[in-house]
């Protein structure tokens, strides 16, 4: 299936001179939704993990269902202020702006094995930030899956020490 057919591009948002690629046309197919959720499963089924961690907002659309594809739990990694337990914290800049993401202390136990799940790649500072949190509690980032990578930004020159899949390139 090309999946690459769902992704809707909409040029200048949220602001001027941004390429937004919206997988909201994807996540409505439920065909293309289940093809892209268990070909992203499939780069991670043999890596024995034991959590799934995917950042707000659209992590979690693609997080969430790989980690029950998988049969292992999801942790999701959130925007400041929103979880409500003792929390970890790091400061990242995106392709649009900056922001900040937390984790929760006890999510994660040393040695857990984790896939990190995102919709996108661009610069890859979402990524290294959700990264930075859970080696911070002592995890394994085994495998960092995307969606969608936008190979201009070089979001891979970041994450170059750790394993990558993305399935549709721009
Ligand atoms: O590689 P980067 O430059 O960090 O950009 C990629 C991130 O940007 C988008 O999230 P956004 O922060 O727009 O939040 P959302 O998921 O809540 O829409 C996207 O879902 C990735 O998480
Ligand atoms: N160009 C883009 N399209 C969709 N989401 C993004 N997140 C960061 N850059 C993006």
């Amino acid at each position: 299936m090309d999946l690459e057919k769902y992704i809707r591009v909409i040029e200048d948002f949220p602001v001027k001179g941004i390429s937004f690629k919206d997988v909201t046309t994807l996540l409505k197919d439920g065909e293309a939704f289940k093809y892209a959720i268990k070909h992203m499963a499939d780069k991670i089924r043999n890596e024995k993990i034991d959590l799934v961690v995917g950042p707000e907002a659209r992590g979690f659309l693609f997080g969430a269902p790989i980690a029950y594809e998988l049969g292992v739990g999801f942790v999701p990694v959130r925007k400041p202020g929103k979880l409500p337990g003792e929390t970890m914290k790091y400061e990242y800049h995106l392709e649009y702006g900056s922001d900040s993401l937390e984790i929760h202390k006890d999510a994660i136990k040393p040695g857990d094995r984790i896939a990190v799940i995102d919709d996108l790649l661009a610069t890859g500072g979402t990524i290294l930030s959700a990264v930075k949190l859970i080696e911070s509690l002592g995890g394994i980032v085994v495998h960092i899956g995307f969606l969608i990578e936008l190979e201009e930004l070089m979001g891979r020159k970041s994450l170059s020490e750790y394993n990558i899949s993305s399935i549709i390139k721009y």
